[in-house]
This record gives C-alpha cells, sequence and structure tokens, in this order.
C-alpha cells in the first residue's frame, strides 16, 4: 500500500478527519477524472419516513471532488486515486454510514467484505466468537500488524478474481442469517466423516467446505438434486420445510462458477453472472446470500454474491449488479433494475442458472406480476443491437482457445461461440406444489380425490408457466409422503373467538421455547399483540411489510440474539404476518404459534416449517375459535390428505379425535383453570395498549387534520367539529371509544401499569399437585428456560 493509500485510509473515521483536512488531501494530488461508480459515494442518513416512500431509495454524497459540467455532460474530477483501487486495499471500511456503524462490528466486517474472501475469513472470524475457533488458518494472531496486513491483502488481491474485490457495500451487508449470530454450538471442531458425500463428485475444495459446516452428509434432496443439476438437467425439487433445498441448488451452482472460473483465460473481458435466483420475500432473498456466503467461506476463490433487494439503496446494488456472479433478488426491485437497464438484463440473459425458489407462490397467479416480467424478459430474443454484445465472451473465447484438451473450456465455447446466450438451467424448489393447498379456506374448497394436484399436475401447471431447456424437467420429490418436517408435532388449541389474547399468553408461559414465531394474518395484529406482550413483559418484536427494513432487520436481529453466544439464556417471541412464513431459516425456533388460523392450506405447511428444520424438532400450535374449527380441520385435513394420498379425510378425523397416526395433530387439553388466572392481567395489558394504540392513532389522525386545516386556511378544533355534529355518521362509534381510550390514557394509564407490574411480580399459583405447587413466576420461566415447567403444569403435553 502506497502512501496515498494510507492516507485515505485515514479517512476511515469521517468524525477524526475535517473536511479541510480531505480538501487539502485533494488538493495535494493530481487531478483525476472519474466515473461516477469509481467515486468513493457515503450513504448520507435520511428520516426514517423515507425509508420505504415510492420512488426514493436514498441518499449519497461524496467529497473531494470537483463538477465539470461540458453540454449535457457531467464530469468528476478528484484528486487520489480512483474507488476502484481504493476497494482492493479495503479503503471502503471507512465510511462511516451510522445506521451500519449502529450494527457493531457486523458492518465492519461487511466491510472487510467478502465474507466469502479466505483473506478475510480471519477478520470476519475476529469478531464471531465460534467462527474463530473453527477457523482453519494458522496464524492466531487476532490484529495483524499493518505490514502483515498489507502483505495479506497483496496476497488476497492475487488470489482473487477481480470481480470479488469490494464484496459489499456495508448498507447491503446484512449479514443477519449468519451461523455466528445463530443459537451457541459448543461441539468442538473434530474430525468429519465426509465418505457420503462422495458419490455426488464434488470438488475437493467444496467437500472442504461443506465439512467447514460440518455438514457430514448430504440431505435427500441434496443427494437426488445435485448430481442431476450437475449433468445438466433442469430440475424441479420438492422437499418438506427445512430439508436444506437452497444448498441443493447451491452446492451445483457455485460448483459451476468455480469450474468457469478455472477454465476462464486472461482475454475473457466480459463478466456474466452465473446464476439469478428468485424470491418471494426480502428476508429470505438476504438469508439465500449468507447462505451461500457461508458455503463459500471456506473457498479460495469465491463468487461475488449479491442481493437485490426492496428497502434498500438500489444505485448501490445496481453497481454491485454489475460484477456479481451469483444474484438473489425479489421480483419488484429485481424488475425496477431490469426495466431500467438493458446491459443489466443484457447480462442476465446469459446466466447458465434461473432458480425460482418456493416456486409455487412465486409463480402463483397474479401475485407476482415482475416475477412474470423478469421471466418474459430473459426469454426475450435479444434486438440486432443487443445481439452483438454477447460476442464479447464467446468471440475472445474462440480466439484465445488452444487447448483441446480442457474438457470444461469447450464446454463454454461451445455454449457461447454462436452469440446467442449460454443454455440455462431452470431450478425450482418448494415444499409445496400442490395447487390445492393455496385455495382459501373460505369458500367451497373441498378434500377430494378430483382435485388433488399429485406430481403430473405440478409439471404441468410449472411447465406452462416457465420455459425449461429440457422437453421434461426432473422432478424430484424427495419427501413424497409428507411436505412437513418429520421432527414437528402438531397442536390444535380451541378456545373462545374473543379469548386468543389470553391462550396466546397461556401457550407462551406453558410452552416456552428459546424463540417463538406468532402468526397473524394482518399487520394490525402484529401491531397490537407485540405491545401487549411487552406490557407483559414478554420479549416480543415485530415483523411485518409495512415496517421500514431498517426496522425489519433490526426485529429480525433481536430474535436471532436470544439464546444465541453473546445471550444464551434468553428467549424471544417474533409477531408476524405470513412475510416470515417462507423460507426463513433461524435455528432454534422452538414453537410456532397460529394466533389466526392460515388462509390456506400452504401458508400453514410453510409457517409450521420454521420450526423442526434440519432435522431437529418443535411445535405448531394453532389457537382456534369455535367457528374456525370446520375450517381449521378442512386446512389440516388438505396438508395431511396431500401428503399421504391413500387415506384423507378418515385419517385426520381419527387423529383429531385423539387416534394414534404417524403425524398427528392433536387436541391439546390446556388446564383451562390455569389459563384463567392468567385472564386479569391480559385483559389489564390490553386495556394498556388499546389505550397506547388509540393515542398513537390520535396523533396521527390530529396531524392529518391540522395540515388538511391549515391547507384550507382555517383553524382546527376536534372538540368544535365534534360539537357541530360533523363527526357523527358512519365510524363515529368508533371514533368515539378511541377517543375514550385517548382519554383514559390521560387519566389513567400510569396507575393502570403500575397495577400490572403489580400483578406481574406475583406468582401464579399452578394448582396441579401438592408436588409442584410452588407456583410459576412469569418472568424467571421466560429467561430461558426450555420447557421445563411444562411436565409441572400438565399443560399441552406435546412435548
Ligand atoms: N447437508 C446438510 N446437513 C445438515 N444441515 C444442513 C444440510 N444442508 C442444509 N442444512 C441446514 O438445514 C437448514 C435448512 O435448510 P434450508 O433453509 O435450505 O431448508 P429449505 O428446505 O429450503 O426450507 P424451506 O422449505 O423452509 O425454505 C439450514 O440451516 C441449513 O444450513
Amino acid at each position: 500500500m502506497g502512501p496515498d493509500n494510507k492516507k485515505r485510509k485515514s479517512s476511515k473515521t469521517p468524525a477524526g478527519q475535517s473536511k479541510r483536512q480531505k480538501t487539502q488531501a485533494a488538493k495535494a494530488k493530481p487531478k483525476q477524472l472519474l466515473s461516477v461508480d469509481a467515486l468513493a459515494w457515503a450513504r448520507v442518513d435520511v428520516p426514517e419516513m423515507f425509508n420505504d416512500a415510492e420512488g426514493f431509495f436514498g441518499l449519497e454524497e461524496v467529497h473531494g471532488v470537483e463538477i465539470i459540467k461540458e453540454g449535457d455532460t457531467v464530469k468528476f474530477m478528484a484528486a487520489g486515486a480512483p474507488k476502484e483501487s481504493a476497494a482492493e486495499s479495503d479503503e471502503f471500511l471507512g465510511f462511516d454510514d451510522s445506521p451500519v456503524a449502529s450494527e457493531g462490528e457486523k458492518g465492519a466486517n461487511g466491510n472487510a467484505s467478502a465474507a466469502s474472501k479466505p483473506a478475510n475469513t480471519a477478520a470476519k472470524a475476529g469478531s464471531k466468537e465460534q467462527q474463530k475457533s473453527k477457523d482453519p488458518k494458522p496464524s492466531k494472531d487476532k490484529k495483524p500488524s499493518k505490514d502483515q496486513k498489507q502483505t495479506k491483502d497483496q496476497k488476497k488481491k492475487k488470489a482473487q478474481p477481480a470481480n470479488a474485490k469490494d464484496q459489499d457495500d456495508p448498507e447491503l451487508e446484512t449479514d443477519l442469517f449468519s451461523k455466528a449470530g445463530d443459537l451457541a454450538d459448543e461441539s468442538g471442531d473434530g474430525d468429519i466423516d465426509m465418505s457420503e458425500w462422495v458419490s455426488l463428485n464434488l470438488s475437493p475444495e467444496m467437500l472442504s467446505s461443506l465439512a467447514r459446516m460440518k455438514f457430514s452428509k448430504p440431505t435427500a434432496i441434496q443427494s437426488s438434486s445435485i448430481p442431476e443439476i450437475l449433468e445438466g438437467h433442469d430440475v424441479v425439487g420438492k422437499a418438506s420445510t427445512g430439508s436444506g433445498k437452497t444448498l441443493a441448488f447451491g452446492i451445483p451452482i457455485v460448483e459451476r462458477w468455480l469450474s468457469r472460473m478455472t477454465a476462464k483465460r486472461p482475454s475473457d473481458k466480459k463478466h456474466h453472472p452465473t446464476a439469478l435466483i428468485l424470491s418471494p420475500t426480502r428476508e429470505l432473498a438476504h438469508q439465500i446470500k449468507d447462505h451461500f456466503k457461508q458455503l463459500c467461506l471456506g473457498l479460495t476463490n469465491s463468487p461475488y454474491i449479491c442481493s437485490v433487494t426492496g428497502g434498500l439503496s438500489m444505485q448501490k446494488q445496481e453497481r454491485q449488479l454489475e460484477k456479481a456472479d451469483v444474484i438473489i433478488g425479489t421480483p419488484g426491485r429485481l424488475w425496477e433494475v431490469l426495466s431500467t437497464s438493458t446491459s443489466t438484463l443484457e447480462s442476465l440473459r446469459n446466466i447458465r442458472f434461473l432458480v425460482i425458489d418456493e416456486a409455487d407462490r412465486l409463480l402463483k397467479d397474479g401475485l407476482f406480476k415482475e416475477a412474470e416480467e423478469i421471466l418474459k424478459a430473459l426469454d426475450r430474443p435479444p434486438t440486432t443491437n443487443e445481439r452483438g454484445g454477447y460476442g464479447g465472451e464467446g468471440a475472445s473465447e474462440e480466439e484465445g482457445d488452444d487447448d483441446d484438451d480442457d474438457e470444461e473450456e469447450e464446454e463454454e465455447e461451445e455454449e457461447e461461440t454462436d452469440g446467442s446466450p449460454p443454455r440455462r438451467q431452470t431450478l425450482v424448489f418448494s415444499a409445496t406444489f400442490n395447487k390445492n393447498l393455496q385455495q382459501k379456506l373460505a369458500g367451497k374448497a373441498r378434500v377430494n380425490k378430483d382435485n388433488l394436484m399429485g406430481d403430473s399436475d405440478a409439471m404441468e401447471y410449472l411447465l406452462a408457466k416457465l420455459n425449461f431447456g429440457e422437453e421434461v424437467p426432473k422432478f424430484i420429490d424427495a419427501n413424497p409422503v409428507s411436505q412437513m418436517a418429520e421432527g414437528l408435532k402438531e397442536g390444535l388449541l380451541q378456545c373462545g373467538e374473543m379469548e386468543k389474547d389470553l391462550y396466546l399468553y397461556a401457550v407462551l408461559l406453558l410452552q416456552p421455547a428459546q424463540r417463538t414465531l406468532v402468526f397473524t394474518n394482518s399487520i394490525n395484529s402484529v401491531r397490537r399483540l407485540t405491545p401487549l406482550l411487552q406490557n407483559l413483559n414478554l420479549p416480543a418484536f415485530p415483523l411485518h411489510s409495512d415496517m421500514a427494513q431498517k426496522a425489519r432487520m433490526r426485529s429480525i436481529e433481536r430474535f436471532k440474539e436470544a439464546g444465541s453466544a453473546s445471550a444464551p439464556s434468553s428467549s424471544a417471541i417474533m409477531i408476524a404476518t405470513d412475510v416470515a412464513a417462507r423460507g426463513l431459516d433461524i435455528p432454534g425456533i422452538g414453537l410456532v404459534i397460529h394466533y389466526h388460523v392460515p388462509r390456506t392450506a400452504d401458508d400453514y405447511v410453510h409457517r409450521s416449517g420454521r420450526t423442526a428444520r434440519a432435522s431437529s424438532s418443535g411445535i405448531s400450535v394453532m389457537l382456534c375459535g369455535p367457528k374456525e374449527a370446520v375450517p381449521t380441520q378442512r386446512l389440516i385435513a388438505k396438508v395431511h390428505a396431500s401428503a399421504g394420498r391413500s387415506s384423507r379425510m378418515g385419517r385426520f378425523a381419527s387423529k383429531v379425535a385423539g387416534g394414534s397416526g404417524d403425524h398427528c395433530v392433536q387436541t391439546i387439553d390446556i388446564d383451562r383453570k390455569l389459563v384463567s388466572r392468567l385472564r386479569e392481567r391480559v385483559a389489564l395489558s390490553k386495556k394498556i395498549t388499546d389505550a397506547s394504540l388509540a393515542k398513537e392513532k390520535g396523533h396521527k389522525e390530529d396531524a392529518w387534520m391540522k395540515a388538511a386545516a391549515d391547507e384550507l386556511g382555517v383553524e382546527y378544533d376536534e372538540d368544535e367539529l365534534e360539537g357541530a355534529g360533523q363527526w357523527s355518521g358512519r365510524g363515529s362509534g368508533r371514533r368515539a371509544k378511541e377517543k375514550e381510550s385517548r382519554t383514559l390514557t390521560k387519566a389513567e394509564l400510569a396507575p393502570l401499569r403500575a397495577a400490572l407490574r403489580e400483578m406481574l411480580a406475583t406468582r401464579i399459583n399452578t394448582g396441579v399437585s401438592e408436588k409442584y405447587l410452588t407456583g410459576i413466576n412469569v418472568e424467571a420461566l421466560l429467561r430461558g428456560v426450555k420447557g421445563e415447567f411444562l411436565g409441572k403444569v400438565d399443560g399441552l403435553g406435546l412435548e
């Protein structure tokens, strides 16, 4: 690193460097013309309200740059080296985007970047206890000296392909789903027998990566899909939730990238991504990215992986896209990028793999219009102009190819020399391909033989939706008997329609898990239940699509912290809409509660699949009001009938009635007396919550009315308006009630809170037997107790 770089390095802490210093540094250097992408853009913090604003994706600023306008063209002149070289020397560590900085070492790791780069592995491990102990690197130095770091950086530069540099912008680097933040894993490294992977013919590098992840054998879907994908087939993969579908397509994609890198010659200038993966939600997209990165952590050479999702800076994502090898995107944002950038679209037409994860959801009629647009755009033949663009990589390969012995090179050449895009493999994965499962519960959806969609129907459906390269893709069903995870226990708890809050609280106490996920059908319910449980001293966090992206990530982060190495004896409850139902892989979720009966049977499968993942066990409990009993039975019947097609309704009926079955849905016999002892505190908490929410809503309405009145140039006085009868009519009753709650807030909220505090501090007598008449201290119960009280209270009986 030269002296120039050293100086720039000091700009890492903007607080420590004044604007004047920066300007002086700039003056001292010869001026250079820079491209807009080469500039050191730094994110500007904007108020939360802009986070998800339509069409607003964030602000970025740059210092020490002179702007020169020549006609319609704007050029940038700056002192010092362009960003490109800065990035190579990890210069971008320096920009202190405050929200990222608040994420502690995570942001720094993202910057030291390339979780997947071997040279950075040590840096990453340095901040994460678990990885530190597992890091195979010989150097034990936590903080390398400057010289050592320089040598390391130089080595890193040599070892990495040009496009792997500057892996992530800290803002885009979520790192939320890396295993480092997961439940504390005490087990040591040990020697891992990897012989069960041998038949899949993976590269030694890949095998050592898998060993590093302690995956000693492939899951069923992995051992059946990986060979087919490596052989070049299109694959439709179906396997139960949590069965490792991500790596079933992830491993062959990375293998393919590795072999492309080996075959690549210096003359191959044009860069095209290897794979595009479509995901229905932002969180899942980030998770897949993190999963890929983990897989690549041990590779000497790793692909550049990026996610393209809403809620984060589009400009930065576009810059990442230019050099990406593996792209994971949500349809909305991806389409936004593709519809404005022909070069990106062109590049994506050259992908080798198109993956549709959670395909039944992404391809559901009318749900993701953008996904359809993307698929159409990728399949559209390029215009004559665009076609010229394809020549780059293929042509240079043709000219430069003089090694007839290299099979992979031949393959590359074969695919690209005619100027048309290379053959693309389409990979489609989900736990549910049964169209019948998608039907709404309301209406006349029936479970009968005729409307169940079997494998062949599923295939027909997919063939109509997707343009596969092969006439018939390989259909792999790794779990033909059940789409529910093996270690899952399902329970159904009947309660009064208006008693769900009470029963939710009771289940949380009686069946405590380190991480519990509660699903509701509406954003409003998430907004209400979160404070309701928080008032009861429960660690509840919200997740819904109306939250700003930063808040969504913060919630997941907090949820994940529970039981992790940093907080081993804590627990957490996430209250979510179905935005969390698909794909989320957060280890340690021991309990899923369906506060509302899911709208469709596939939602039930996926919601319940957030627990009992990867051979662990878990419990799913459905709260069910009297009116919901019939639709709920229909729903569960659908799920189980479509799995074991030979004995549909009868099988379910016997299970609910308490009959034995291999996949049993138990009716839960809860201790109702004990539940009634919780009633008072729940009622009080509800009162406090309603008052706070009404107050909040009132503030918003007031603000809106005041603004409207301002605009009209009139005085706003709510009481006057009410007195004049302006508020009468539809909705006035509700408004009056809300107003009452607001008034209550002012007059009585504090004593109510005090009363609840007192109630919560009192032990509850379980009244089960002499032996256990110790009572429950709710606070202690929730502090990391794993089902210990269950037997004592004789509660849910689901353990
Ligand atoms: N071979 C393996 N051995 C052990 N664990 C594995 C293996 N492959 C994947 N896993 C782990 O299994 C968990 C579930 O994997 P993944 O998220 O891919 O499941 P999925 O089948 O896609 O689930 P869903 O249907 O809910 O999306 C992950 O934590 C992953 O790290």
